[in-house]
């Protein structure tokens, strides 16, 4: 349960005033529905008014505060003429300019002679000083001028920053002092203030120096974020090592049949994953280990074989995929190697329903299932394994820590293994797994030819489609990808359906389409098709994204490839280049690119390697929009900023495991503040692991 001192940080911010209904929205949708939401929405700049002491002294091009006298008003004499008021002070004259004004409203506003204060970006224009559309002018009396130095805030259409300032100011009032959750030496050394006055801080800047990530107020804040997410993991594993664990060794039988049916030698990388994945799980404690490969490193015949070892303890292991395809496609691949050597797999998704689904729950309750593969469809509750030992999840970043971590409670102890295909930097991953061991495919199996990668404007592709038809000609397979270009799934959908047209109109029958508004079975059957190569081109939204494996496939061709992230096109560009033959990726971008489009696409043409692009991501996008976050479930962060907080985290880090070891249940004083710093970023789960949770 939220502490009731952060109650107030958790309601609506509808609740805050200037944000009506309207409003609201639009603010919500920029910050989050929280008042704690919009405390973390930091200003990114400055808006630095110079305060002029009078009309000759104001620097041109700059924005500066003046008090000013009334002099005259100018109406306009024709239309789409300026509105103009003349002002004087005892040094010179210079005028408002407004445009579209109608009524008389500004005649009232600023009354003439009247004295007033202006705010606003001075020119000259034919020797005469002007302020076009002023951002502040009322009369002196009316109190407060403009802030010299005010907060510039990221916008959102339709919002100005007057109303998100005013509920800013009115979220901090609400602020609760909370009890100091950093240690006090360390808080020292750094030079940082309490958490409240870091925020107050960082919404009031008074210099460029006070929106710099690196200044001590955003530190903090940063590091209270960092912390959090560091804790929350530590956590979530400290329990999982508290379960009992169990050791789990195989006697090589298994794996010495499947290894003798392989078609390929296991790589280096592979040899070396699976002497650690062994260690750890002939320990008596849990593993939790990340098994990451780069696209098409072979991680599935490690899976496998790490599944093998607890089928030959005489226990059972299960692989669960993110989505209906890849089970399945783990399922097929896995088959006949399993069959060979003994073992008995079955798959399980959401699709199962009645009987034949009844019969696999009997199978896998009574022990004569060995190796379950499924969808999230094996968290449902009926799902009883007879002796579950390893529990593997396959691109696991589409599931939160908890799903990860909830497989494990279908077992006696059971051991977590999770492949991930996406490169992530080394800093990300200890943002999303935290202290998680981790196991590198460096190296990919041998044989592989480069992917030869082109990007070319889109009306060049008529060129793509002869070479389309000449490459189909020769029995290659092409992936054609449409993406999701358009906030309408309809008119995403009218793309791709086109595109599909247009192709079958040129190519003949042989072109599938695939997208994600089709029934899971349509899809298979569409995929099945390709994979058996009755289809040769396979036109797709991004639904082929990630894991899918025909070897055959040699050409993909990627229509707006300036609309998708670097890593989404290494996914993409991994699904060719898996066979004997040479490979193309052709990447169509509509003109004019942006620099960044432009970058990335440079990056796409100038390397294959993953963990190389997954750093470029990094540099160019900044680690917020890294490998889309929004849809992978990397943690994102609002104030903290990976790309210039590394060193914090780190710290962070061993805080966060410190901490654990000494106080693993939160109890001391500082542990008790620490728990609201885990509700305050909304770590709730990692607060029920404790044991008073
Ligand atoms: N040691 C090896 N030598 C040759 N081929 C291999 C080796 N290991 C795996 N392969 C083959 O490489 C292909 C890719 O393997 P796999 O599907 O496991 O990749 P992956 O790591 O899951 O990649 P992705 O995440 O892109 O799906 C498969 O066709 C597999 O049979």
């Amino acid at each position: 349960m939220r502490p009731p001192v952060l109650y107030p940080l958790f309601a609506p911010i509808t609740s805050l005033p200037g944000l009506g209904p309207r409003l609201g929205k639009l603010a919500e949708r920029l910050t989050g529905p929280h008042v704690a939401d919009i405390l973390w929405h930091l200003p990114t700049g400055i808006l630095d008014r110079a305060n002029a002491p009078s009309i000759a002294e104001a620097p041109e091009g700059r924005i500066v505060t003046l008090t000013v006298r009334v002099d005259g008003h100018m109406p306009p004499v024709q239309r789409h003429r300026p509105y103009r008021v003349r002002c004087t002070d005892h040094t010179g004259e210079m005028e408002l300019v407004f445009f579209h004004v109608k009524g008389d409203w500004l005649e009232k506003k600023l009354p003439q002679g009247a004295m007033v204060v202006v705010s606003g970006k001075v020119e000259r224009f034919n020797g005469l000083l002007q302020m076009p559309h002023p951002d502040h002018f009322a009369p002196v009396e009316e109190g407060a001028p403009p802030q010299e130095v005010e907060a510039v805030y990221p916008l959102t259409g339709g919002l100005n920053p007057k109303p998100l300032r005013t509920a800013i100011q009115a979220a901090l009032a609400r602020a609760p002092d909370l009890e100091e959750w950093q240690d006090p030496a360390w808080l020292e050394r750094q030079g940082w203030p309490t958490w409240k006055a870091a925020l107050a801080g960082a919404h009031d800047p008074k210099g460029e120096k006070d929106v710099n990530p690196l200044s001590p107020l955003r530190q903090r804040l940063a590091y209270d974020e960092l912390l959090a997410n560091q804790l929350a993991l530590a956590l979530v594993r400290w329990h999982q090592r508290r379960l009992a664990g169990r050791a789990t060794v195989g006697d090589g039988t298994l794996r010495t049949r499947i290894q003798a049916a392989l078609p390929y030698q296991l790589t280096g990388a592979q040899a070396q994953a699976l002497v650690e994945i062994d260690a750890d799980m002939a320990q008596p404690e849990r593993m939790l280990r990340l098994l990451q490969g780069d696209v098409g490193s072979g991680k599935t015949i490690v899976a496998l074989m790490a599944m093998a070892t607890a089928v030959e303890a005489g226990a059972q292991a299960a692989l669960m995929a993110p989505t209906e395809i890849l089970a399945r496609q783990h399922a097929e691949s896995l088959a006949d190697l399993a069959e060979t050597a003994g073992i008995r797999l079955a798959l399980l998704t959401g699709r199962d329903k009645g009987k034949a689904r009844q019969q696999v729950l009997d199978r896998l309750a009574s022990g004569e299932i060995d190796i379950l593969i499924g969808t999230h469809a094996l968290f449902q509750e009926d799902v009883a394994f007879r002796d579950l030992a390893l529990a593997i999840i396959d691109e696991q970043h589409k599931f939160g820590v908890h799903q990860r971590l909830a497989l494990a409670t279908k077992g006696r102890g059971v051991d977590t293994l999770v492949m991930t295909a996406t490169p992530i930097p080394r800093t990300l991953t200890l943002t999303a797994y935290g202290d998680m061991d981790v196991s590198r495919l460096m190296e990919k199996p041998p044989g592989r030819k480069p992917v030869v990668t082109r990007a070319a404007a889109a009306d060049r592709i008529e060129e793509v489609v002869e070479r389309v038809a000449a490459a189909i000609k020769t029995g290659q397979r092409v992936y054609w990808v449409c993406p999701l270009v358009d906030e309408s799934e309809t008119v995403d959908l009218a793309n791709a359906t086109l595109r599909h047209a247009t192709l079958m109109e040129r190519l003949g029958g042989c072109v599938g389409l695939v997208h994600g508004k089709m029934k899971g079975a349509e899809k298979d059957a569409v995929m099945a098709r390709f994979a058996a190569g009755e289809l040769s081109v396979l036109v797709a939204t991004t639904v082929i994204e990630v894991g899918v494996n025909v070897p055959e496939a040699t050409i993909m061709v990627v229509e707006h490839a300036e609309r998708f992230g670097l890593a989404q096109l290494h996914q993409l560009r991994g699904r060719v280049g898996r066979g004997e033959r040479a490979s193309a990726c052709l990447l169509l971008y509509t003109a004019p690119l942006g620099e960044t489009a432009r970058a990335r696409l440079d990056v796409m043409t100038s390397t294959e390697d993953g963990f190389i692009i997954a750093e470029k991501d990094l540099e160019l996008r900044g680690a917020g929009e890294v490998l889309g976050t929004r849809q992978s479930g990397l943690p994102e962060f609002r104030m903290a900023d990976i790309t210039v907080h590394a060193d914090l985290l780190a710290t962070a880090r061993d805080d966060a495991s410190l901490m654990v070891a000494r106080d693993p249940d939160l109890e001391t004083p500082r542990g008790q503040a620490l728990r609201v710093l885990l509700y305050l970023f909304q770590r709730d789960e990692a607060v029920k692991t404790l044991r008073s949770g």
